[in-house]
């Protein structure tokens, strides 16, 4: 009797594969299980076993396995439940998912680049005949294809070799390492211990006296040690005692000056290191039960509490039961990049519990944390990651935190599976029996909307932690003042006076501009030229530091021109503002305030977000400027003041969700200000302050918002009230994109009616040369979701036997955001 395994191999394939192995193969595989099979004409895949059978594939004949790669089984059947359930709700197929969701070294395939493991120590004692060969061969030439390794050993079967490999530490795949998170350090001094008593310090300051700089440094010490009982950072002797560096460092080398080192989260909470059990106010308390309550009857519960309320807290005590019932637990962050913060918190609690999991960490540390909830471990028992980390081979979930869940980075854009992070881990926590509560000051509509039909449950906090009131919010009509001429650069009168007033008062100002740059188009005042992306159809942003001009979709980037590229006159303008032309204003209006700016261009490098924050957080810094980065829940202690520059291009954004998403994120910059006892203040400066949308944000509305926009989402059959599948069309060829898409809708409609909309170009049209197309179907709620996607993909087959349309790509995002 033949035997046969159907898989699934990492690629765009509809269906399984089939592969024949021996009877004892047979009878040791399981589902879950990696073997390294052969595909087409010379292409070697790692892909994962789905089931083992004994019916022989009818269309072609089945080949040979290579080699099993796994001892065990890497991926559990939940996994493999939730895997399909991805593919069939989100259009894609389950290769696609399976190759997004394991650490990419679980994936060698031919074409991986293998590199010499520099930083690995091993014995060559150690490794095997074949083996050595292969790391032989790494010395006399840097990269190695996986193919190469095989007439390397003289041998096809090479994954096992490589896995070997790869476990002594002996080599290590090509790809972008990126830096594990490691708290920041903060450096301290006192007085060494010899010179602690006034006396001792007497005959110091003496022997000093021919060196008055370091006399008056040891004073300001002195001084500074009367008035707190903080620990002295460096940087602040060295500021108020004016001297230098090298003084400082003069006095540590004599051991007058000792000095040290503390975690910075370590210091912000350092309360709870001590005492690491939670103490819920009141309110918190109510939220706490109600959530329990919700939870006893089976249900995903919104967790609804204003800006700074303490919901991580709510959440730590959640944590604390599940953790003592041995379950693991899923704490979802929409970008794990800005969340330092976070994981110190938890981990002054949970300690050694809490892991951290990231597609962007180190592959040996993804695989070191998989593993690690693969067996159910204590120390992977909690793990806080963004929306890859729900991919983990959890096999005892008992609690699911989605924590800012109307967050729009859940949602995956590219590439496929473009899931949204927060809906499947609904059904993820669903297949494990799991409690899920869902996060956020302002929650999504679907959410929202969830609560009030009595799918899900809610809870609600209503007040600050500490009583501290919602800041104070006022609107500055920019309309007005600029008729009056009363702006300065971008700012107005009223947020200038706030800003002088905060810094006055040893406070920090943030300021929101969601524009990275200097400005977004340039323009030629004779001719009206503006320099455009020769790849995409978009204008090039001027970025000033830089001297450059960059497009924000592919990177093209070109030279600052002095004088227009068509017409040659030397009258090019700005239109728009970015980030990086409001910090050149405050440099000019603030000469003597610290200023700092976080978007994407400044936080690029290795520890860029955390160097921001810690700087902020350390008041380095006295203001800083930022995108909408700014907003994902951070926690600082000392901003009185939060500035919109301008609200109306959020509000003006050509998109459903653009009132919603104003709402949000302008509630959540607010919320940064204010947030341990005073009062905040926060200015919105828009040409059109009496937007409702703004009247809500300044009243913390929420109902009236959630009301008028669900009653326009009814009106025009958007979500929540109905689903939306949108399908991008992408050709190089735009005659020819035109034509498909066209027949594509034409097709669609004959089914959906009037349900279809487009094909219309999106606002920037073409990206890195390829039109693109939109066709976007709205399905009612009484339509069966299945139904309509089979007659999607029925629709797609005809498209698809159309020989001139063949190199039109074609993209579904379900529910996309
Ligand atoms: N029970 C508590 N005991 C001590 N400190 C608390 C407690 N609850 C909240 N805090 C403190 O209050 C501050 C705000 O809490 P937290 O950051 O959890 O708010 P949040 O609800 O997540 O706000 P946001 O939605 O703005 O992110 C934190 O510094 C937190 O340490
Ligand atoms: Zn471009």
């Amino acid at each position: 009797m033949p035997h046969f395994i159907n898989v699934i191999l990492p690629i765009p394939l509809e269906k399984l594969f089939t592969y024949s192995v021996s009877q004892e193969e047979a009878l040791f595989l399981e589902p879950g299980m990696r073997v390294a099979v052969p595909f087409g004409k010379s292409k070697v895949y790692t892909a994962l076993v789905y089931e083992v059978h004994q019916a022989p594939p009818e269309v072609y004949e089945a080949k040979e396995t290579h080699q099993i790669l796994d001892e065990k089984p890497i991926v559990n059947h939940i996994q493999l439940k939730i895997w399909e359930w991805m593919a069939q709700y989100y259009m894609c197929t389950v290769g696609e998912v399976f190759r997004s969701a394991v650490p990419s070294v679980f994936l060698l395939e031919s074409e991986t680049l293998i590199l010499r493991n520099d930083k690995g120590f091993f014995d060559e004692e150690d490794l095997k005949d074949d083996e050595f060969l292969v790391v032989e061969a790494l010395q006399h030439q840097s990269v190695l294809k996986v193919h190469e390794v095989a007439s390397i050993i003289e041998r096809k079967n090479v994954m096992p070799v490589l896995q070997r490999l790869l476990q002594k530490g002996a080599i290590s795949l090509k790809e972008e390492i990126y830096e594990q998170y490691k708290p920041k350090l903060v450096r301290y001094v006192k007085l060494g211990k010899e010179y602690q008593s006034e006396q001792q310090l007497e005959i110091l300051l003496e022997t000093l006296s021919r060196a008055p700089k370091q006399s008056q440094v040891i004073l300001t010490l002195f001084q500074l040690q009367a008035v707190t009982k903080k620990p002295i950072k460096v940087n602040e002797l060295e500021v108020e005692s004016g001297g230098s560096k090298a003084i400082i460092k003069t006095l540590i080398d004599k051991g007058i000056l000792e000095e040290y080192f503390i975690q910075t989260d370590r210091i912000n909470y350092s309360g709870n290191v001590e005492s690491p059990s939670v103490v819920l106010n009141e309110h918190q308390e109510k939220g706490f039960k109600d959530i329990q309550r919700s939870f006893s009857e089976g249900k995903v519960t919104l967790l609804h509490g204003v800006t700074s309320s303490g919901k991580t807290e709510v959440y730590i005590k959640l944590i604390e039961e599940v953790i003592e019932s041995k379950k693991q637990v899923l704490y979802l962050l929409p970008e794990i990049a800005l969340t330092t913060q976070l994981i110190g918190r938890l981990q002054n609690y949970f300690g050694k519990k809490v892991s951290v999991y990231h597609s962007k960490y180190n592959i040996q540390e993804r695989v070191e944390v998989w593993n690690n909830v693969l067996e159910n471990k204590t120390k992977a028992q909690i793990i806080i990651g963004a929306r890859s980390s729900m991919l983990l081979p959890f096999s005892n979930l008992g609690l699911v935190i989605v924590d800012e869940e109307h967050e729009a980075s859940f949602k995956q854009y590219d590439p496929a599976p473009r899931y949204h992070a927060r809906d499947t881990a609904i059904v993820l926590a669903h297949m494990h029996q799991s409690n899920i509560v869902l996060g956020s000051a302002t929650p999504s509509l679907e959410s929202f909307y969830n609560v009030k039909i009595g799918k899900y449950g809610y809870a609600e906090i209503k007040r600050r932690y500490g009583d501290v009131l919602l800041p104070d919010m006022e609107l500055v009509d920019i309309k007005e003042q600029t008729r009056k001429k009363r702006m300065k650069g971008h700012f107005s009168e009223r947020l200038l006076e706030e800003i002088t007033n905060t810094l006055e008062e040893n406070k920090q100002v943030i300021l929101f501009q969601n524009r990275r740059g200097y400005a977004p188009i340039l323009e030629c005042t004779t001719c009206g030229h503006s320099p455009q992306c020769p790849n995409c159809d978009v204008s090039l942003t001027y970025h000033q530091h830089r001297k450059q001009l960059r497009c924000h979709y592919c990177g093209h980037h070109i030279a600052l021109q002095v004088s227009c590229l068509a017409c040659g006159s030397a009258t090019l303008d700005t239109k728009g503002f970015g980030t990086e032309q409001i910090e050149e204003e405050l440099n000019k209006l603030f000469p003597d305030a610290k200023i700092g700016r976080m978007d994407s261009d400044t936080t690029r490098g290795k520890h860029g977000y955390e160097k921001i924050i810690t700087a902020f957080e350390q008041q380095e810094l006295d203001i800083l400027v930022g995108t909408q980065m700014l907003t994902k829940g951070l926690d600082f202690r000392n901003v009185d003041l939060v500035g919109i520059m301008n609200a109306d291009t959020l509000l003006n954004f050509p998109d459903f969700r653009a009132h919603e998403r104003s709402f949000q994120l302008l509630t959540q910059v607010a919320g940064r200000a204010g947030r341990t006892q005073k009062r905040g203040k926060v200015l919105i400066q828009s040409y059109n302050p009496y937007h409702q949308i703004l009247k809500q944000v300044t009243t913390s509305d929420f109902e009236t918002m959630f009301k008028e926009q669900l009653y326009e989402r009814e009106l025009y059959k958007y979500p929540p009230i109905n689903r939306i599948i949108k399908i991008t069309l992408k050709d190089k060829d735009y005659n020819k994109l035109n034509n498909a898409s066209e027949w594509f809708a034409k097709s669609l409609r004959s089914i959906f009616r009037n349900n279809v909309l487009g094909p219309e170009y999106p606002p920037v049209a073409r990206i890195r040369n390829q039109y693109l197309k939109n066709i976007i179907i709205k399905i009612p709620k009484e339509t069966s979701v299945v139904k309509t996607k089979n007659s999607i993909k029925r629709v797609e087959k005809s498209f698809n036997a159309i020989s001139q349309y063949k190199s039109v790509r074609i993209i579904y995002n379900v529910d996309y955001i």
